[in-house]
């Protein structure tokens, strides 16, 4: 049923033969037509106790989602209905209640939806933002799954080719042309698939939060920067050099796609052991970033941007934005004059004009942020889906080293090449289950949240 708590409707689901046996038992004797909801009394099996009335709807096999019979109860949402129901249920013969994420499993081995597809649903169900919700539905709808299944067909026929060169190319009753054919699509594919692995993480990145980190020297306004972007004080604000020392990380929704934003302690020489300590955690943090927003009190400057200079050449390999702060402490011929300057420094990132305080400047930055995480991201609907997992990655990595082992012995031992693809579409067939471990089984479906 769809969560706990109290809600409108909840929809308490039973499949498995046992459906329609408990459908009889608690709304009345006669099923109705299959998938259309009917208004019934609901009752316990054993007392008669009209426990509730809700829609009641029947999805005879294989029409249903897990393509087993199945029987969906839209009952109120209030604790003590959901428990009743769900009892006088346990007293229908042949029910039980379901394991986490069973019900999706039920659907993949019923070959309802293959795991990159499952792996869709579960994105979907946790999405929080737009772009993700976009990207889970390309998913769930199939896309990814259909990539890899076009790309395992066409290795097959490469396989039935080479095999069937080994065995008969003596008896001369097959052509050279079949190999090298044969040649020419494995190397077509293995190509494919490196230029779908050479995606710079975008889906991963948009599946999991893009990685923003805050830095710079104290007191430049790194903390009311997050602030402002999280509309709510969630790091301490004060005049002290100093302030922040642990990271202070929360999640911001900035026009549509995920940012996992981090405070980090001001960057400076300091004889204060803890202060020590978060500036090496700063450090790190922007080393994992994927972007960073380096904030510059542009009242301090010029030696503030020479540091950040300095700064952005010795830490920055990811993306940076620089962010010139408190400008609303500038006279305005001061501030155009460092947006000109501030241009024709070569090497300097994208500067940023900003006040914390009086928030002028705040929309043209959020433009900027925005494009620069959209860039991070791409766009969950344009050009052909990418891949969102790391297993994903790991599949396919596989795959092209296998493919190599073709192209190694291709020429010297044909057993072995042919071996190569094989493994290749062992690792293909993983990733959409069709060649499937259990454990992996076993982690993906246990990610569903309970009744799924
Ligand atoms: N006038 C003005 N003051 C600002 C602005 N942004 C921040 N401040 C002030 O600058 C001081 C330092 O701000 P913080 O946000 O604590 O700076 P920080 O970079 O997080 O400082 P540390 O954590 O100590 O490294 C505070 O007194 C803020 O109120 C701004 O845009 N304009
Ligand atoms: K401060
Ligand atoms: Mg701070």
């Amino acid at each position: 049923w769809a969560g706990y708590g109290r809600c409108g409707v909840a929809v308490v689901r039973v499949s498995g033969p046992a459906s329609a046996t408990a459908l009889r038992s608690m709304a009345g004797h006669r099923l109705p037509p299959p998938r259309t909801a009917l208004l019934r009394s609901i009752t316990d099996p054993l007392s008669g106790e009209m426990l509730d009335r809700g829609l009641v709807l029947w999805f005879p096999a294989p029409h249903s989602f897990t393509g087993e019979d199945s029987v969906e109860f839209h009952i109120h949402g209030g604790p003590a209905v959901i428990t009743a129901v769900l009892q006088a249920l346990g007293s229908v013969p042949g029910t039980r209640p379901a394991e986490a994420g069973e019900f999706t499993r039920r659907a993949f081995q019923a070959g309802k939806l293959d795991l990159t597809e499952v792996e869709g649903l579960g994105d979907l169900i946790h999405a929080e933002t737009e772009a993700q919700r976009r990207q889970a539905l390309r998913q769930m709808s199939g896309e990814l799954g259909h990539i890899y299944r076009d790309w395992s067909h066409k290795l097959k026929r490469c396989l039935a080719h080479i095999e069937a060169f080994i065995d008969f190319s003596e008896d001369e009753l097959i052509e050279d042309g079949v190999l090298d054919q044969a040649d020419r699509s494995v190397c077509d594919l293995q190509s494919q698939i490196e230029q779908h692995l050479r995606d710079e993480r975008r889906g991963e990145r948009l599946r999991s939060g893009v990685h923003v980190v805050i830095a710079g020297a104290t007191n430049a306004g790194k903390s009311s920067l997050l602030n402002t972007l999280c509309q709510r004080p969630a790091a301490i604000v004060s005049p002290i050099a100093g302030t922040t020392r642990d990271i202070v990380e929360t999640a911001v929704d900035i026009g549509g796609f995920p940012v996992l934003l981090s405070d980090t302690a001001g960057l400076r020489e300091s004889a204060d052991l803890v202060e020590q300590e978060g500036v090496r955690r700063a450090r790190e943090r922007v080393q994992q970033a994927d972007l960073t927003l380096l904030v510059v009190d542009s009242t301090c400057l010029p030696s503030d941007v020479q540091r950040a200079a300095g700064f952005l050449s010795e830490h920055l390999r990811n993306m940076c934005l620089l962010v010139l702060n408190k400008s609303d402490l500038l006279p305005e011929t001061q501030r155009q004059k460092l947006k000109m300057e501030l241009r024709g420094v070569s090497g300097l990132p994208a500067v940023c004009l900003l006040s914390c305080q009086t928030n002028e400047g705040l929309k043209d930055f959020l433009t900027v942020l925005q494009s620069s995480v959209k860039t991070l991201c791409g766009d969950p609907l344009a050009g052909a889906p990418t891949l969102t997992q790391a297993r994903h990655r790991a599949h396919l990595q596989q795959c092209v080293a296998a493919l190599s082992q073709f192209q190694r012995y291709r020429d010297s031992d044909l057993a072995l090449a042919a071996e190569g693809v094989r493994l290749a579409l062992t690792s293909l067939g993983r990733i959409t289950g069709r060649v499937g471990a259990e454990e992996i089984l076993d982690i993906i479906f246990k990610d569903f949240c309970i009744g799924k």
